[in-house]
């Protein structure tokens, strides 16, 4: 008699995904250099001293470097006035060797973190979260589309192809994950439901999802026995929790139980995280090749 094997998701490796593409962005912008004399530049801007903050913007630093782009990093001090911000946003904006300008969130409370987004030039604004590229974005229009979302379309095209027909639920209704995730998997043509937390039964929700994105930042949200068997589940979150005295960084969803479930999903950390930094990167040299009306770069958005 032979006993049944118990089902055991695909790990997805984002690191390595996020490693191809930011080849390929280094590809595009050497042949891009060569017929243009050119090199794209990204200026990433990093007010007061969260902690987080400063390793994700290291690391955009130095990836954009590695990506043969120019980096313009401005580091401004907590107590940096509204007025002086959107000062240099102007400088920016104005500035023909930036073609993307990036705002590091959160900023500071005395700071209006709408303000400064929609001072930023929609053509360069390479988070894709001025409302101009959230509006082209809701109208099936080319936008500058959010990194995190975009990473998510890409490993869901890489592990099902087409997505055409699906049924996908999004937990999170934020204006950086959760809501332009929707729109794209709307784009995709998938049937898309967007839980949050006022979602009378989450679990009945979840249970029907063939693909599930989750980011709302609460640790071991999802166990496995919600999931429809087979699932594809992108896992959004990433928590610092103490595990048996030290810190570690978690999901939102319970990757132990929910990979016996799952078809396939993203670890944390190691999943969706490092393909927002790769995305950024993309989209700063779409944001340069529509700039100067160059023909669209294969595979880089959306
Ligand atoms: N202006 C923006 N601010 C913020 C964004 C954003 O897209 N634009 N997203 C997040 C932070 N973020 C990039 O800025 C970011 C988050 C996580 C990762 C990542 O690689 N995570 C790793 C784990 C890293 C760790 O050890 O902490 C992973 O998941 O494997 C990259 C970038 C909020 N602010
Ligand atoms: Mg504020």
């Amino acid at each position: 008699m032979t006993m049944a094997q118990p089902i055991t998701a695909r790990v997805i490796d984002g690191r390595a995904f996020a490693a191809d593409l930011r080849t390929r962005v280094r590809d595009e912008v050497a042949r891009l250099a060569d017929s243009t004399g050119q090199t794209p530049g990204l200026a990433v801007v990093l007010v007061g001293e969260d902690a987080a903050s400063h390793v994700y913007v290291r690391n955009k630093v130095r990836q954009t470097r590695e990506a043969g782009m120019q980096s313009h990093e401005h580091q401004l001090p907590a107590e940096t006035s509204q007025e002086d911000l959107l000062a240099l946003i102007a400088r920016l904006n104005a500035d023909p060797s930036v073609h993307g300008i990036l705002v590091q969130l959160p900023l500071p409370a005395q700071i209006d973190t709408h303000a400064v987004i929609q001072a930023i030039d929609p053509a360069k604004d390479v988070d894709g979260f001025h409302i101009n590229n959230v509006g082209l974005l809701g109208t099936g229009q080319k936008a500058l589309v959010p990194c995190t979302p975009l990473g998510c379309l890409m490993l869901l095209r890489a592990e099902l192809g087409s997505l055409e027909g699906r049924r996908a639920l999004v937990v999170g209704a934020s204006n950086i994950v959760g809501k332009p995730m929707a729109q794209l998997l709307l784009a995709e043509k998938c049937t898309v439901a967007i839980a949050h937390s006022r979602t009378r039964d989450l679990e009945a929700e979840v249970r029907q999802a063939e693909i599930l994105i989750v980011a709302t930042g609460v640790p071991g949200l999802i166990p496995g026995h919600w999931l429809r068997p087979g699932a594809v589940v992108l896992d959004v979150g990433i928590n610092r929790v103490e595990r048996e005295g030290k810190e570690v960084l978690v999901g939102d969803v319970d990757f132990a139980s929910a990979r016996k479930v799952a078809g396939a999903i993203t670890p944390v950390p190691g999943g969706v995280g490092p393909m927002t930094i790769a995305c950024l990167l993309a989209n700063t040299v779409t944001a340069f090749a529509r700039a100067r009306g160059l023909p669209e770069p294969a595979g880089l958005t959306q």
